[in-house]
């Protein structure tokens, strides 16, 4: 993203990007597109209700696609006035087929960990050939998170991302190991540019269930396209069944 652009613009922009894919079956945009995931001060003052422009023209350009959309996520104000980073996956009749409010919010004691509620709530959402789990961001920090979707059905784990190029090591390392683990496809789309200062690693990557890179995507902005069958989990999941050895519970303490 360039800094400068109006969030207007950028959304016209994006919406017009999402438009030119047309044909395939799924789109996935980045975290806090509109805004710049670290542009802390932007986020009360470029909130959205959950049906906001950002909303609107991602419903639409889905629509006019064809498309399933991931639209990344938004800064949310909720009705009560709170903040929540949300991300929007729409169907291709431009319908909201799930919202999930970011469950790990990153900052530690500042920025988005105190100005945006946490979501507590799994969300999945089932395409015609696959179930997606939505993660985002930081929260690919939180093997458990994953654990949890991959329960609840996810066979591939979207993850929209604002991830600094300062630790775009641990990016690329947690998308090969949320993959290896839960045997399921990552899809993680970050931003690029620079937000509020802060360098985004860009480098988009997408990841089969056996860890091994499909695609990457360079430092900038660009249109990563892949071919992958989701209908591969099943077979993965069955020729290698670690999963079915998982020993449940360990999470918590035993006495
Ligand atoms: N927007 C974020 O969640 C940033 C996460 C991050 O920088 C990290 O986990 O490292």
């Amino acid at each position: 993203m360039n800094e400068g652009e109006s969030v207007v613009a950028r959304r016209r922009r994006v919406a017009g990007w999402v438009r030119d894919q047309a044909g395939s079956d799924l789109v996935v945009l980045p975290e806090l597109w509109t805004t710049g995931a670290f542009a802390y001060e932007e986020f009360g003052s470029e909130a959205e209700p959950l049906e906001g422009p950002t909303y609107e023209a991602m419903a639409e350009a889905a629509s006019d696609a064809g498309v399933w959309l991931h639209a990344g996520s938004v800064p949310e104000r909720d009705p009560d006035g709170s903040l929540y980073n949300t991300s929007l996956v729409f169907s291709p009749s431009g319908a909201l087929a799930a919202a999930y409010r970011k469950i790990h919010r990153f900052g530690f004691d500042k920025g988005e960990a105190v100005l945006m509620g946490a979501g507590d709530e799994l969300v999945t959402v089932r395409l015609p050939h696959t179930v997606l789990g939505v993660a985002t961001c930081y929260d690919l920090r939180f093997p458990e998170l994953f654990r949890g979707l991959v329960d609840a059905g996810a066979e591939t784990l979207v993850v929209p991302a604002g991830w600094p190029e300062r630790r775009r090591s641990h990016w690329t390392l947690l998308a090969q190991a949320r993959a290896v683990e839960n045997q399921a496809f990552v899809l993680a789309c970050g931003t690029a540019g620079t937000h509020a200062g802060v360098p985004q690693a860009g480098h988009s990557i997408v990841v089969d269930p056996w860890g091994e890179v499909l695609a990457e995507a360079g430092p900038g902005e660009q249109v990563l396209t892949v071919d992958f069958d989701p209908t591969t989990v099943a077979g993965t999941r069955e020729r290698f069944p670690a999963l079915k050895d998982r020993v449940l519970g360990l999470d918590r303490p035993r006495r």
